[in-house]
């Protein structure tokens, strides 16, 4: 078993606790804890070890597989929080299915599909083809369960991708490197009042992220990209859509902000992956929650599409004047790609009403979804098919990292310039050297294979691809 952190709570006293890296040893996890525990808290009298409900890690034990959480005593009854759901933390193994042949797929990330597959209550596993390995729990995967993770969904509650129109036939042929000097002051506050934007997406809430966050796109792995379209795989569905060549769009990826992670904090604050089963009185509070995160994201990525044409076509409307600014664009899809809703899946024979949790998916009963590649890399419109009960209602929600952050970080050295200007013809704007490296078109499976993999496995089918023009990660300008 490889290396593990969990977290070692003092069973009277939960507000002493501390972080216990666990490495194969000669010694048994009880011993190591054991040991550790009595180091950190300064008491030689601690003698149990607990498991979440009160289960006892018996001398000589090591921890089960998926417990990240252990309480310590010194002989008094466990007073840390009730048993998960069927009472037991033995896990039941669900249905893992795997939407790839031909995209590359880490096998840390399918062993994480499997670990998470005998969490209690949850019956199904699916790894679309942009699966990847999380810090914890897999990415580019969508998990049925009869209750809700909170840390499933990850911290990015309602993170997702949008596609906006920015023109139907610009009146000049489009210039990268003007239309990127032209995006300047996104990452400032933005100077109209959030209140009155957030209200027009029914929240009349207010959070401390609000001023500073909403309207900008975020560092990390968010950005907004200016595209070309490429080609038009199905007439009909993209005359639907009023997506045509010759047209400049505008995809916004981008989620909750610190929202989101100010919800998923509150909800481990004692433990680390806690489970709310389907009749818990907590879980209509959860979902209050999600639901804002989840509406806060949409009226985030709108936003942001809004500040962008301001920057691009200029009108006289000053956004800090207008008592009501609107999104003044036409969004042509929004899909959110971490969230957890409701949906009827027959596992075996049997129907059930099951939690879908999307970690990195794209909803599948929603219309068109995006797929984007990389900034170097085409980006899909998708047509979801079939009936959605092997893919849990999911597709893919990108191509998905092949290297994580840090293996860009060595090797060869890269110019700024051969990252700032891709191999499509594209520029980046991205004056951070670390994330411009992080984020580099190689850090990402290609998507070629990843739309093929589901194409063949009757999800979906291509509706438009769409060429990198600009995209925007961050600027520093302040
Ligand atoms: N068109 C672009 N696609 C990109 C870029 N950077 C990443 N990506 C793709 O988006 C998804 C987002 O996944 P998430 O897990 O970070 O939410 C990722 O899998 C990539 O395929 C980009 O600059 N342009
Ligand atoms: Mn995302």
């Amino acid at each position: 078993m490889p290396s593990r952190v969990i977290t070692v709570i003092l069973n009277y006293n939960h507000s002493k606790r501390f972080a216990l890296v666990i490495s194969p040893s000669p010694q048994t996890d009880h011993e190591i804890i054991l040991r550790e525990a009595r180091n950190k808290f300064r008491d030689k009298r601690l003698s149990s070890v607990f498991l979440v409900g009160g289960v006892i890690l018996a001398q000589g034990e090591h921890l089960p597989e998926l417990v990240s959480t252990v309480w310590v005593g010194k002989g008094e009854p466990y007073c840390g929080p009730p048993p998960v759901a069927h009472g037991s933390v033995a896990a039941f193994d669900a249905e893992v299915h795997l939407v790839s042949l031909k995209s590359y797929i880490d096998d840390k990330a399918i062993d994480q599909c499997k670990s998470v597959g005998r969490l209690p209550g949850v019956k199904l596993v699916v790894g679309l083809p942009d699966l990847h390995p999380g810090s914890r729990f897999p990415i580019g995967c969508a998990i049925a369960a009869d209750g809700v993770y909170p840390s499933l969904i990850g911290s990015d509650v309602g993170c997702g991708i949008a596609l906006y129109e920015l023109s139907a036939r610009p009146k000049s042929s489009v210039n990268p490197t003007k239309l990127a000097s032209s995006l300047r002051g996104l990452d400032e506050p933005w100077s109209g009042s959030v209140s009155a934007w957030l209200s027009n997406y029914g929240i009349t809430r207010s959070s401390a992220f609000d001023a500073g966050s909403l309207g900008t796109v975020g560092a990390g792995n968010h950005f907004a990209e200016l595209c070309s379209v490429e080609r038009i795989v199905d007439e009909t569905v993209a005359a639907q859509l009023g997506v045509v060549v010759g047209g400049l769009y505008l995809l916004v990826h981008t989620g909750s902000r610190s929202l989101g992670s100010s919800i998923l904090a509150a909800e481990t604050a004692t433990e680390s992956n806690p489970y709310i089963p389907p009749d818990s009185a907590h879980l209509p509070e959860y979902l209050v929650e999600h639901d804002y995160a989840v509406r806060w994201a949409v009226a985030n990525r709108d936003l942001v599409a809004h500040r962008i044409k301001q920057c691009i076509m200029p009108s006289s409307l000053d956004d800090s004047a207008d008592a009501q600014p609107q999104l003044d664009l036409k969004k042509i899809v929004d899909v959110t790609h971490n969230s957890v809703t409701k949906h009827t899946l027959t596992i075996g024979d049997t129907a059930h009403e099951l939690w879908v949790h999307r970690k990195g998916a794209a909803p599948a009963d929603q219309g068109v979804a995006p797929c984007p590649g990389s900034r170097g890399d085409f980006s899909w419109l998708l047509q979801p098919t079939g009936d959605g009960q092997y893919n849990a209602h999911s597709l893919a929600h990108g191509a998905g990292r092949r290297y994580g952050r840090n293996v860009l970080h060595t090797g060869t050295k890269i110019s700024k310039e051969s990252l700032t200007n891709t191999s499509m013809g594209s520029v980046v704007i991205c004056e951070d050297p670390d994330l411009l490296l992080e984020e580099q078109p190689n850090a990402y499976k290609s998507v070629m294979p990843v739309f093929e993999d589901m194409e063949e496995r009757g999800i979906c089918k291509g509706v438009v691809v769409l060429r990198p023009v600009v995209t925007y990660k961050m600027r520093k300008e302040r």
